[in-house]
């Protein structure tokens, strides 16, 4: 099967499988081409001002109405239970999450069973926040698909990659791209690798878009015509399937007799994506000081109030180092905003070791972090006349407003470092007086 895309961010796109399928001139004729159903789905309000609308015309061999009851599904590891207890202002970090194994005899383990929430706020009932998940995967979803009601899924490969089947079409995914699934779309994932790893962020939030340039003028950062959305791909088949939902922060599952992967064409701005972060056109300071990471904004989430997200989505690519007599890594700091790290690949600038790829990191409101005993020793000791080339790397940041909170378990894994602090405890003391 050969894949293709189309183009562009937020565009109103139009594909067909078959050719003669969209109604011309009109969503909803009284009898829609090919025996298909005509079928909408909103993901903003109705109302929402043009420039925010969010809506698309399925034309599918069944609508989506048609499935069994929902019953409660157990995958006690995946939900938006973030507590509202007390919450540790510590610097946290983890090693990546074990893959489970690839053998014969190792359990089966699919996208949606092997997801591992860590932290989040707000909540899917509010509509703002976010959830941050883990997955380790070793199994297709066979004869079963997911939608997430509670949010659109930001998806991070870090190891192996994703077919991703959705009712618009086939996204394929490796480490290095990331893809969009939009509130309320139907998916199906295999792993073409085998075995998968990555990270996901449920954005309970206002949907993710590319941010306003400023002064940095007309290109730049990520360029939307890298933005990829599939053309339609439709599968007509009956059988006994598996339709399992996430709503109001639980998991649902339903008898389903169809694909519901049967839109045979679509219209319309509520979409996935997928974009290549290697073709982020990465802009830094080229005279002196490091900029704010603000400057590595790929995707934002806004809030109610101007300039303020929840959730932005950073990247820390590959860069040229070009700024003189300046501790060149990311400054000693704390925020008002709280940061989840991870690592797709390489290593970050910030931390010379125990920050892996797959592995991540979590800085509340105003704790105080930043470069490694090890790092600052390095830079601060760099001849600064010549470049410094940031090669191999590819870290990024789930950045919001409100503090995340980790979970219980995630607090409790195994593969969290606890020794995480004494990276800085090398830090010695300069002052002279
Ligand atoms: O904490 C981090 O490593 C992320 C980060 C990077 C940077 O360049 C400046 C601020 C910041 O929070
Ligand atoms: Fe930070």
């Amino acid at each position: 099967m050969t894949v293709s895309y189309q183009s562009g961010f937020g565009n109103e796109f139009a594909t067909e499988a078959l050719p003669g399928t969209l109604p011309v001139g009109r969503n909803s004729p009284q009898r829609v081409a090919h025996g298909l159903y005509a079928e909408q789905i909103s993901g903003t309000a109705f109302t929402a001002p043009r420039h925010e609308n969010r809506r698309s015309w399925l034309y599918r061999i069944r609508p989506a109405a048609m499935h069994g009851s929902f019953t409660a599904y157990t995958q006690q590891q995946f939900h938006n239970d973030f507590g509202d207890g007390p919450v540790t202002p510590d610097q946290l970090r983890w090693s990546p999450l074990p893959l489970p194994g690839s053998d014969a005899t190792a359990p089966r383990v699919d996208f949606v069973d092997g997801l591992f929430t860590m932290a989040g706020n707000g909540s899917p009932a509010a509509m703002h926040g976010i959830g941050i998940h883990l997955y380790a995967a070793n199994a297709d979803m066979q004869g079963r698909f997911f939608y997430d009601a509670d949010g659109e899924l930001l998806i991070v490969p870090q190891q192996g990659r994703l077919q991703i089947d959705t009712e618009l079409g086939v996204i394929e995914l490796e480490p290095q791209e990331i893809a969009v699934i939009p509130r309320g779309i139907r998916f199906r994932v295999s792993l073409p690798d085998g075995v998968a790893r990555g990270y996901v962020c449920e954005n309970f939030g206002a949907h993710l878009r590319i941010p306003d340039l400023g002064p940095i003028g007309s290109n730049g950062l990520a360029n939307p015509r890298d933005f990829l959305t599939p053309t339609a791909a439709f599968e007509d088949i009956e059988g006994e399937f598996e339709l399992i939902a996430k709503f109001q922060g639980h998991l649902w599952h339903a008898s389903i007799g169809h694909s519901p992967l049967d839109v045979v064409g679509w219209h319309g701005n509520h979409v996935p994506y997928k974009y290549d972060l290697r073709r982020f056109n990465t802009i830094g300071s080229i005279s002196f000081d490091h900029p704010d990471p603000s400057i590595f904004l790929v995707l934002t989430s806004p809030s109610d109030t101007p300039g303020v997200g929840n959730m932005d989505f950073v990247i820390f690519p590959p860069r040229i180092l070009a700024m003189e007599n300046t501790f060149r890594p990311p400054w000693f700091h704390r925020n008002i905003a709280s940061e989840f790290m991870g690592l797709i690949h390489g290593a970050y600038d910030a931390k010379a070791e125990g920050f892996a790829p797959g592995g991540c990191s979590l800085h509340n409101c105003m704790t105080g972090h930043g470069p490694d005993a090890a790092t600052f020793e390095t830079a601060s000791n760099a001849d600064t006349s010549k470049p410094h080339y940031i090669r191999d790397t590819m870290a990024f940041m789930f950045e919001a407003r409100a503090v995340i909170r980790p979970t219980r378990q995630a607090l409790h894994a195994r593969h969290r470092q606890i020794d995480y602090q004494q990276c800085w405890a090398g830090l010695a003391k300069h002052f002279k007086g």
